[in-house]
């Protein structure tokens, strides 16, 4: 299958997760109560045991979910987030065995720094480029040794629970282990003896036919034992995997793949489109071995806030209130990992006060991507609940300015809420239909973008199981749909020109093709972008080719993180780099990039009743290239001409308010001139069109939003504008006062800020402004065409953040 991962680059992921195995730095003495500091103990994922006792209900039943895709990390509201006793959240306490395993699975050559110890200063340097260098295996000898260690099935008796215990003791992997073992015996002897495998000498093959007999196979099976069915399950495997030699004679691959298909459905409660996708992508032993990732849980891990604290600070302060941690490893210099706690690791005095984020590990891995710099402007496109967000806030060390934009106004509480906690003072917080940006924000405005996109959440089924047995193809496409329109708008967010960046960071925590490469592909063909390496080190390429797709061959530079190789939620990252700003010429710009997965979703969408590409192209819409219309060449570029050019002109005023701004920042003024020539020269501008909302075809579930925004003409009226907007957004769309961090209006913020001009205020929370968008649905779709009160004007976003950045530009120096 093309695409597939090889044995040998599996092995040397193998290998390289060895490598990863990093030397056993310890922050004080290696036996203060909390250290273990033996990487060996969770660097690799490890399996977890299915009790064969357990009915699969029962083993299925993970009340400790997430409230789906949309939160891969915590909400972190209240600091009550794995508080003990909490059904809903991570427990408080994890065992060892748990928490094993946050791997470095590398690519074939890639290499991982094992210099130094984790713990070192230089680890914790508060700079944006986080990757090791280096490339010793000095350990690989002793990691071996721990290889063999975890092999050996030896029990840490001490640190497993009584639950663990009686689990070992009844581990089906044992008794399967003991069958395979003896099964391959058999095989040896057989062998030997020159007989065909599976038969041995005068003997009828003694196992029963693992596939029901020929005529009733379509024959339903009732219920089965799940022992039969689990080991059956691992049979089948090895037959598919060599097939030739171990298959029954006058038997299909196609007939075990069918029975294998209907075991998983049956052991592990997916559905069949899930069970298809995933043996369309991987080997059926890795396929199963990720089915097998998504049963267990991901270590806890959480991130040092550098803006407030030292890793090795932090960690010192946790191991005294009797948290077992360790760096989380090389790869990063700011994550620790979670063993076990005497206490609720998200609700101690240091989570309080904003030293640490409780974040998934692969979180961390689009921001490190990202790289923002100190002085840039950002945007992080769908930030709740902000994790990401403050790791990126961390990075510019509160400098520059970053855009915080949520679609979903009760989950932007969770962006505010942590950007207080964790004192963040550059950011902006916005409501916004993330499609709607470009126009909110003006095109070309910031360095960098990232897009964490809302995704099906197939790479987070251990925190959410509901997904294996719901998610359908449709959903996948209309996942993809909004996708598409996300990553144009952040790409037309960015800026070619940039002097330090021009970047867009596509994510998802989404294995499914649809959602990622295909996406990306799209955006290639879209726009002037290229996609570049992503800087992490490790994780497996993405795909070029997967089924009879093909993608551009530079989305192998795109990196795929899986549990059951980095022990990482299912996550997808890749960089693009802005190389021109506007569209491609639809007619030839594109012909370097292959079409992508759009065919099947035409069909999707035509069965679902939505308008197809065929009937979008006769509202003027659709791609004509892919309907063989080719359009006129400079046919796009004309109809666009119109809005780059207002967008120049913008950029221009921009520039000007930048330059005010900083004039402002350097004279500490408490910036009510700066606010106000802001609002000045931002109410002279005109909304442009987004060119991304226009670029994609809406599917049917997510209406467009109104285009336009409210013509915008003389300073009073964008001032009285702007008051009005900021007094909107002091509450919520039900209703409801927000909590704290909204702004009352631009005015009375400023009015505060004098006022509290002269308190002193060491570790001050700053309030983050909101700025809303007009009331929107469920998915971020506006609830109605017609705006019903001031919809978004262009700059809007601008002047809410430059009247509370110039308020702060005493505080924007570097710490
Ligand atoms: C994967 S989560 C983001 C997680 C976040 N980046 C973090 O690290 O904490 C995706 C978010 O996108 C939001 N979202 C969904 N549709 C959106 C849209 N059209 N525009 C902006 N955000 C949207 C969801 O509400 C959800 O909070």
């Amino acid at each position: 299958m093309a695409g597939r991962p090889n044995a040998k680059s599996r092995s040397a992921e193998a290998a390289a997760g060895k490598q990863m195995k990093a030397s056993t730095g310890a922050v004080t003495n290696s036996k203060t109560k909390g250290f273990t500091d033996h990487n060996k103990k969770w660097l690799k994922p490890k399996a977890p045991v299915a009790s064969p006792v357990e009915p699969r209900e029962k083993l299925m039943d993970d009340s400790d979910t997430d409230d789906g895709v949309m939160d891969d990390e915590f909400d972190g509201q209240g600091g009550d987030a794995l508080s003990a006793g909490s059904s809903e959240e991570e427990p408080a306490v994890r065992t060892v065995s748990e928490a094993k395993g946050i791997s470095g699975g590398l690519n074939d050559g890639e290499h991982v720094s094992m210099r130094g110890e984790l713990w070192s200063d230089e680890d914790e340097s508060f700079e944006g480029d986080e990757a090791g260098e280096g490339d010793e295996d000095e350990e690989a000898s002793e990691d071996e040794d721990d290889e063999d260690e975890e092999d050996d099935g030896s029990d840490d008796s001490d640190e497993l629970l009584d639950v663990e215990k009686k689990a070992r003791h009844i581990d089906v992997d044992r008794v399967t282990r003991e069958a395979e073992a003896k099964a391959e015996q058999r095989a040896m002897q057989t062998h030997l003896k020159g007989l065909p495998e599976g038969e041995e000498e005068g003997d009828e093959p003694s196992r029963p036919s693992l596939l029901p007999a020929a005529d009733a196979a379509d024959a339903d099976q009732g219920p089965q034992d799940l022992n039969t069915v689990l080991r059956r399950m691992k049979e089948l495997a090895r037959v598919l995997e060599s097939f030739q030699q171990l298959r029954e004679e006058g038997r299909s691959r196609a007939e075990y793949m069918d029975q294998l298909k209907k075991d998983i459905r049956e052991y592990y409660g997916y559905n069949g489109f899930m069970v298809d996708t995933l043996l369309g992508m991987f080997t059926v032993a890795e396929a199963l071995e990720l089915i097998e990732a998504n049963e267990g849980r991901r270590p806890i891990t959480l991130r040092t806030n550098t803006l407030k604290t030292r890793r090795r600070e932090l960690a010192a302060a946790l191991i005294a209130r009797g948290v077992n941690l360790d760096p989380i490893g090389k790869w990063s210099k700011v994550g620790l990992v979670v063993y076990e706690s005497n206490v609720p690791v998200g609700a101690t005095p240091e989570y309080m006060a904003g030293h640490y984020m409780l974040q998934g590990a692969s979180s961390f891995l689009p921001v490190m991507s990202l790289a923002p710099q100190e002085g840039e402007q950002v945007v992080d496109m769908a930030a709740a609940p902000g994790g990401k967000t403050t790791y990126i806030a961390a990075l510019m060390r509160n400098t520059g300015m970053l855009f915080a934009n949520e679609v979903n106004p009760q989950r932007l509480k969770s962006v505010q809420g942590n950007l207080q906690r964790m004192g963040v003072t550059n950011a902006v917080v916005s409501c916004y239909d993330g499609r709607e940006l470009p126009k909110a924000l003006g095109a070309h405005t910031v360095d960098r973008a990232l897009l964490d996109a809302p995704c099906s959440g197939t790479g987070v089924i251990s925190k959410d199981p509901t997904v294996k047995a719901n998610k359908s193809q449709q959903e996948i496409w209309k996942c993809a749909h909004l996708q598409k329109q996300l990553l144009l708008a952040a790409i037309d967010l960015v800026d070619a020109g940039s002097k330090t960046g021009g970047y867009v960071v596509y994510s998802t925590c989404s294995i499914m093709v649809e959602e990622n490469e295909n996406v990306v592909n799209y955006a290639l063909r879209k726009r002037h972008v290229k996609v570049v390496p992503t800087g992490l080190e490790f994780g497996r390429e993405g795909f070029a080719k997967y089924r009879e797709f093909r993608f551009h061959p530079s989305l192998t530079q795109s990196r795929r993180f899986y549990p059951h190789v980095h022990n990482l939620d299912g996550f997808f990252v890749c960089k693009l780099k802005k190389v021109a700003n506007g569209r491609k010429e639809q007619a030839g710009g594109e012909d370097d990039v292959p079409s992508d997965m759009e065919g099947t979703e035409d069909a999707v969408a035509a069965e679902e009743g939505a308008p197809t590409k065929a009937a979008a192209s006769k509202t003027g819409r659709a791609d004509g290239r892919k309907q063989g219309k080719r359009k006129a060449p400079g046919a796009d570029a004309a109809a666009e001409d119109a809005p780059l050019k207002k967008q120049k002109k913008e950029s221009r005023i921009l520039r000007a308010v930048k330059r005010e701004l900083a004039e402002e920042r350097g004279k500490t003024q408490t910036g009510m001139a700066s606010a106000t020539a802001a609002a000045d020269a931002a109410g002279g501008l005109n909304a442009p069109s987004s060119p991304a909302a226009q670029d994609v075809q809406q599917p049917h579930s997510l209406a467009a939003a109104p285009a336009n925004g409210l013509p915008t003409g003389s300073t009073k009226q964008a001032k009285a504008e702007l008051a009005r907007e900021a007094r909107s957004a002091s509450t919520t769309a039900d209703g409801d006062a927000m909590q704290g961090s909204v702004t009352p209006s631009a005015g009375a913020k400023l009015k505060k800020k004098k006022r509290a001009k002269n308190a002193p205020a060491p570790e001050r929370e700053e309030e983050q402004p909101v700025i809303k968008q007009k009331k929107q649905g469920k998915h971020g779709e506006q609830k109605s065409k017609k705006a019903k009160g001031p919809g978004p004007t262009t700059g809007k976003l601008l002047e809410g953040a430059i009247a509370m950045l110039a308020a702060r530009a005493p505080q924007h120096a570097r710490r």
